[in-house]
């Protein structure tokens, strides 16, 4: 059994910080504008055919939405009522209507579910159906009168096949951890909940490939690798409650992405089913395999939208022996650039994550939770916590202070500590990956999760900051290692002015400096709306051209990923 081990060393002497030479700033094209956006979409399911288009002149729901995307446009049928407007403080989810094709539940579906579950897997609990219609930070809810508990895949593929040929929408969910309305039913959708389904199939010690179902949350896997001495390729804040089929469809990335990789290389194999009840095994252990098309990749990371992921197998790693974690204080955002730059080039291969966090971010924390104080002893505008993962206790040990000390020496760090034991190793942690709850504690929140170049990554948070001119809080921190932004508003409550000068004018930063809207939450039905920021309008056409081949009634987990449009005939 191989153990942590969180070595003492010297504190860091605070030094007062040399200037630094500018980096080179890059410059992007410009976007394509969004009017150029052609899309036409036929939408066919058995007998029944309608047509949902979005691009110039056809539509205008999306064009209106990027020109006016304050806009509530409320009213009529199916449309959202402004309360539900305001508690989802969010524009874009309030352009969706429910898809009239699609049934309502009746009691024949009831007691058909009961006859192929049994009746305690099928849930009309009130209470349970209040937490499973709402998301962690309470800011999506349907209105689903109906919880699915499948035992295994087969009964997975029995009530999508029902679904299916009922017209029955259905949201598959897993630990209800997701921040964009994804994991949640927006209307009446029937959810479906993989829970049960967690159980370890097999572990081979020599590849290091785990096999399981779905349902298994994500800590109890790493758990159940440590005593095997492997660790998960992924580890993230929600850990504790968050599914690795969750974690697949929505690709997560989480916090030593920087090491492993994303789940597209990690995850060697999956079995989804399909709407109709098709049950794709392609639960391969491999390495490598190049038969054809790698049908796998689109089941990670579409949300649910194509199928229902039911197991996994993923290439975990040889724990080491030794880990250590520098908590830092750097004065500016050019810093922690370079330092990630230097980090990189004299850590290499032991360098396991590199986090970042500013210092309204750390304020929020230390109001918020309890018993978490600054490692470092004074207030700093950037903090940024660096983890070495490797197998040579010593080596390790005096890389990561040489590297800190040098840094110090040039400026780039202007305090740090190094954790002496685990208990202050997870100290740390806390305060990275507690700022999710302290801004749920902190009442509104507009949450946006960018890839940017690094070099810009921080320069949108200045820019909104100056443009909200103290009327809401703009937090910035998360993965500047993966070039992965957190950019967080917190203020007392949703409000539509507030909203208006956030949106679209992060997402159109965002697009000019050619990131991404999404870089790891997805887009959920809090951007689905906003896909074309980050996709051609081609490939949005070839995404809702699969969407209709796997799925052709569109009843896996709608108005998420795709245009609303797509879901409004
Ligand atoms: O709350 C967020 O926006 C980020 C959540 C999570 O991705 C994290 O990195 O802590
Ligand atoms: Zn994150």
């Amino acid at each position: 059994m191989m153990i942590h081990s969180w070595r003492r060393s010297g504190d860091f002497i605070r030094s007062a910080c040399k200037s630094l030479s500018s980096f080179r700033q890059k410059h992007n094209s410009m976007s394509p504008s969004v009017s150029d956006l052609g899309f036409v979409n036929r939408y066919e399911s058995k007998g029944k055919t309608f047509e949902s288009n979005a691009g110039k002149g056809r539509n205008t729901e999306l064009l209106d939405h990027h020109h006016h995307h304050h806009h509530p446009c409320l009213g009529g049928r199916n449309m959202w009522t402004m309360q539900q407007y305001k508690s989802f403080g969010s524009s874009s989810a309030s352009k969706v209507q429910r898809n009239p094709l699609f049934s309502s539940l009746e009691p024949k579906d009831v007691s058909y579910f009961k006859e192929i579950l049994g009746e305690k897997h099928v849930v009309e609990d009130e209470e349970r159906l209040e937490t499973a219609n709402t998301d962690w930070m309470h800011k999506y809810r349907g209105s689903s009168k109906l919880m699915l508990l499948p035992k295994n895949t087969e009964e997975v593929s029995q009530i999508l096949k029902y679904c299916d040929s009922r017209s029955l929408a259905v949201v598959p969910q897993g630990g209800n951890t997701g921040l964009v309305g994804g994991s949640v039913p927006v209307f009446d959708e029937v959810i479906i909940n993989v829970g049960l389904m967690n159980k370890v199939l097999s572990f081979d010690e020599v590849s290091g490939v785990l096999v399981c179902e779905a349902g298994c949350i994500l800590e109890n896997l790493a758990a159940f690798l440590d005593t095997k001495g492997f660790v998960m390729p992924l580890d993230l804040g929600a850990k504790g409650s968050c599914h690795i089929g969750g974690n697949v469809s929505t690709n997560a990335g989480g916090l030593r992405l920087i090491r492993y990789g994303s789940l597209h290389g990690t995850v060697l194999g999956l079995e989804a089913v399909t709407a109709n009840g098709n049950v794709l095994d392609m639960l391969g252990t491999l390495r490598k395999d190049n038969t054809g098309y790698d049908l796998k990749h689109l089941f990670i990371g579409s949300e649910g939208s194509l199928g229902i992921v039911t197991k996994v197998s993923i290439l975990t790693q040889p724990k080491m022996s030794s880990v250590n974690l520098a908590f830092i204080a750097c004065k500016d955002f050019l810093s922690c650039q370079k330092l990630l730059v230097e980090a990189k080039r004299n850590l290499g291969e032991i360098l396991s994550a590199f986090e970042f966090l500013d210092n309204n971010s750390m304020d929020l924390v230390l109001n918020h939770l309890d018993g978490v104080r600054n490692p470092v002893s004074s207030s700093e505008n950037f903090y940024i916590l660096i983890e070495t993962t490797g197998s040579g206790e010593t080596y390790d040990r005096e890389k990561l202070e040489a590297f800190l000390l040098k840094s110090l020496e040039q400026g780039l760090v202007s305090d740090g500590v190094i954790a002496q034991d685990i208990n202050q190793a997870s100290s740390f942690w806390r305060i990275r990956e507690g700022i999710t709850e302290a801004l749920q504690k902190a009442g509104a929140c507009y949450k946006y999760d960018l890839s940017l170049p690094v070099e810009e990554i921080y320069n949108i948070v200045n820019d909104l900051r100056g443009r909200l001119d103290g009327l809401a809080n703009v937090m910035g921190y998360g993965h500047l290692g993966d070039g992965n932004l957190h950019l967080n508003i917190s203020a007392a409550e949703y409000n539509d002015k507030l909203l208006g000068l956030i949106e679209p004018y992060v997402y159109e930063w965002t697009s000019k400096h050619r990131g991404s809207i999404s870089a790891e939450h997805g887009l959920g039905v809090m951007k689905a709306n906003e896909i074309f920021y980050s996709k051609s309008p081609e490939t949005v056409a070839l995404m809702v051209s699969l969407k209709k081949l796997l799925d052709p009634k569109g009843i896996l987990n709608p108005y998420k990923v795709l245009p609303h449009s797509f879901f409004s005939p």
